[in-house]
């Protein structure tokens, strides 16, 4: 679903990224490593639509992110999931409620949905924190709400941005075989992370490609 043909993208100034080219096929695994600052959070801008590459294209189901309307891109924006590295919560709203909180953009009855949201709270093991408010969890337990929100619509794509950043071994595992388990779905997922253990540890749950990006070059690395 997600393409890019020599896309490259500038800051202004110099550029940061030039001529990547990437295919997301559906249902695949990539990690996306890199030193800080080579440019992995703009690329996965770029493949969600939230920045337009300023030389080659970006596609999306084959059309042109830089010739997409507003409403043509936040309709592609809904069939991909993403936890930012932040995770971007509302802080006055419990955990329920800002992973609900898509729905409710997208003008969906959320009481009609509350069977699934339980469920959803359930998988990612925060039934019990339901109605806490975000400063409340710890980091591990943020993680696994952004990536609650990130998948209450069902969407086709999810990319992940250092989920594992600020958490523990475990609570990386965790996070880890929640991934796995949705690509496993079908999901295509792509997961910007520093941490090569954690890639490492992927390979007994996924079969998945390593992508590095480095002085603004992207190489395809091993398979796990
Ligand atoms: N909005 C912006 N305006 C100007 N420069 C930016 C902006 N966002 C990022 N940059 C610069 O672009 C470069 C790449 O940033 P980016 O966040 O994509 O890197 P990264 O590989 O994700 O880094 P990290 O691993 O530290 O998160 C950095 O030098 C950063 O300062």
């Amino acid at each position: 679903m997600i393409e890019l043909q020599g896309a490259g993208y500038s800051y202004g100034g110099a550029g940061l990224l030039a001529g990547l080219d990437l295919g997301l096929a559906q249902g695949s695994f990539h990690f996306l490593t890199g030193p800080s600052g080579a440019g992995k959070t703009t690329l996965l801008k770029l493949c969600y639509g939230d920045l337009k590459p300023t030389s080659g294209q970006v596609l999306l189901d084959g059309r042109d992110t830089r010739s997409l309307e507003r409403d043509g891109l936040a309709r592609m924006r809904r069939r991909i999931g993403v936890v930012h590295q932040d995770c971007q919560f509302i802080d006055h709203l419990s955990i329920r409620e800002n992973v609900a909180l898509p729905l409710m953009v997208a003008g969906r009855d959320v009481a009609a949905e509350a069977v699934n949201l339980a469920q959803l709270l359930g998988w990612v093991g925060l039934a019990p924190r339901a109605d806490a408010l975000p400063p409340q969890l710890s980091g591990g337990e943020r993680q696994r709400a952004a990536l609650a929100r990130a998948i209450i619509m069902d969407p086709e794509v999810i990319i992940a941005d250092e989920p594992t950043g600020n958490i523990d071994w475990e609570m990386s595992q965790r996070l880890l075989t929640l991934l796995a388990e949705l690509n496993r779905m079908g999901k295509t997922v792509l997961v910007a992370t520093h941490d090569l253990a954690l890639i490492r540890a992927a390979k007994s749950q996924v079969s998945a490609r390593v992508l590095r990006l480095a002085n603004g070059v992207l190489s395809s690395g091993a398979e796990l």
